[in-house]
């Protein structure tokens, strides 16, 4: 009987798990799968490593945050890999706050302590600690243990880590935390494998997903991203608007009498590709739309995200590598193009035809930048984590 790692990744648009062996060194995935709840009756779905369907539920109505399949789900395992295999659940959180700069295992208190982030991550920290709540009910005796999104920017610094507002603020917290960091690290880590020579260069992983950020690395760590105290910042996003004149948020409420939930609501849900085109959050479907609005939704898109690349090579001085990834990133050869040609003035040239193929390296040879399309691993760096927590060797 293999010792095995659940690993649940609550992301904006999707709940998605990892079932791994973590026996060996390196864990290997067992099976994959996603709970779906914006369906009438929600589906559980998981596939074995290579895609294949092993397993399909559905509920009769939709619950709290899923809270039923992910009994489904743990049913699913035990009855497939023996009661005792699990050793653990592993989760993506994506608020840590101040206070932690790797893993930890959970405790009714740090719980409590990660739900008053809330404010901080409106969109995710409910949906991420819903199933903590859940196994905690129905599983007291579990390990779990939360990965967050903010550790690997934990080393970030002045000034890049600072808003230029009262130091008293930053003094309680409120400061620049960077997320997306569990996608960032397994990325930096497949780059030094694939082009070890760029590992100690200066790189932009570009994560364009339903929610998107850049990161800027020296030496494979963090020191500059472009999301800040929530991820609200940074890049236009599915349904949110990254920046933004904090004066609109101040006109919303004095001049159109939006209450602070109603500002809140209208940045996160109701903005970015959602608001700009009014078609949709989704960029295959604005990619394959005929209007103007889903145009120039796509067209803002790309030209913030380049303008965020030149920033971030301003932070590292300079550019060796750059690296799409997400779901947009790795998928949207229409997206990588656009951005390249934005940023033709820095000397970087997409290649058509690799950029045509799905991955691997994408520059033209002429160009003055490395560029990649590397599919990420959030569920792998959590299941790492995991493993090494468990073996009580954790190293950050
Ligand atoms: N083939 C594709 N072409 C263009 N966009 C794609 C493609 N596949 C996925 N996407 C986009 O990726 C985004 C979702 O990214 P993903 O990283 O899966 O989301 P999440 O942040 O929820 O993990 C959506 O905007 C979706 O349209
Ligand atoms: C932090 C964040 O934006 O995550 P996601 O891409 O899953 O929305
Ligand atoms: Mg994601």
């Amino acid at each position: 009987m293999p010792d095995t790692v659940l690993v649940l990744n609550s992301g904006s648009s999707s709940i998605k798990f990892g079932l791994f062996d973590v026996s060996a060194a390196e864990p290997s995935l067992l099976c994959k799968g996603l709970l779906d709840e914006h369906e009438a009756r929600p589906r559980l779905v998981v596939k074995d490593p290579a895609g294949e369907d092993l397993f399909e539920t559905r509920r009769d109505a939709p619950d709290a945050a899923g809270g039923h399949l992910f009994a489904d789900v743990l049913a699913f395992i035990e009855d497939r890999f023996g009661e005792r295999s699990l050793r653990a659940v592993g989760h993506r959180i994506v608020h840590g706050g101040p206070d932690y700069s790797g893993p930890v295992a959970l405790t009714d208190d740090i719980t409590a302590k990660l739900e008053a982030l809330t404010p901080l991550a409106p969109l995710h920290q409910p949906r991420c600690l819903a199933p903590v709540r859940t196994f905690a009910a129905i599983r007291p005796e579990l390990t779990q243990i939360a990965c967050f999104d903010t550790a690997f920017h934990h080393c970030l610094a002045p000034p890049a880590s600072r808003f230029a507002i009262p130091g008293r603020f930053e003094a309680r917290g409120v400061r620049r935390y960077g997320f997306h960091g569990l996608s960032f690290e397994y990325v930096a880590g497949r780059l030094s494998e694939i082009a070890p020579e760029l590992a100690a260069g200066r790189t932009i992983i570009a994560h364009l997903g339903n929610g998107a950020s850049l990161c800027a690395l020296r030496d494979g760590r963090s020191i500059d991203t472009t999301m800040g105290l929530t991820p609200l910042d940074g890049l236009v996003m599915g349904t949110r608007c990254g920046t933004i004149d904090p004066g609109v948020l101040l006109y919303l409420q004095q001049h159109e009498n939006m209450s602070v939930e109603e500002v809140q609501h209208l940045l996160y849900h109701e903005s970015g590709l959602f608001g700009v085109s009014g078609i949709s959050a989704d960029m295959r479907t604005l990619l394959a739309s005929g209007e103007i609005a889903a145009r120039e939704a796509v067209d803002l898109f790309t030209f913030r995200a380049a303008q965020a690349v030149a920033m971030m090579a301003t932070t590292l001085g300079g550019l060796d590598c750059l690296v799409f990834t997400g779901g947009i990133g790795e998928h949207a050869k229409e997206i990588r193009g656009a951005i390249g040609e934005r940023l033709a003035w820095m000397g970087l040239r997409i290649d058509a035809a690799s950029n045509d193929a799905v991955r691997g390296r994408i520059n033209g040879s002429d160009s003055a930048v490395e560029i990649f399309v590397i599919p990420t691993n959030e569920e792998m760096t959590i299941a790492r984590h995991c493993a090494a927590l468990i073996r009580g060797r954790h190293v950050t």
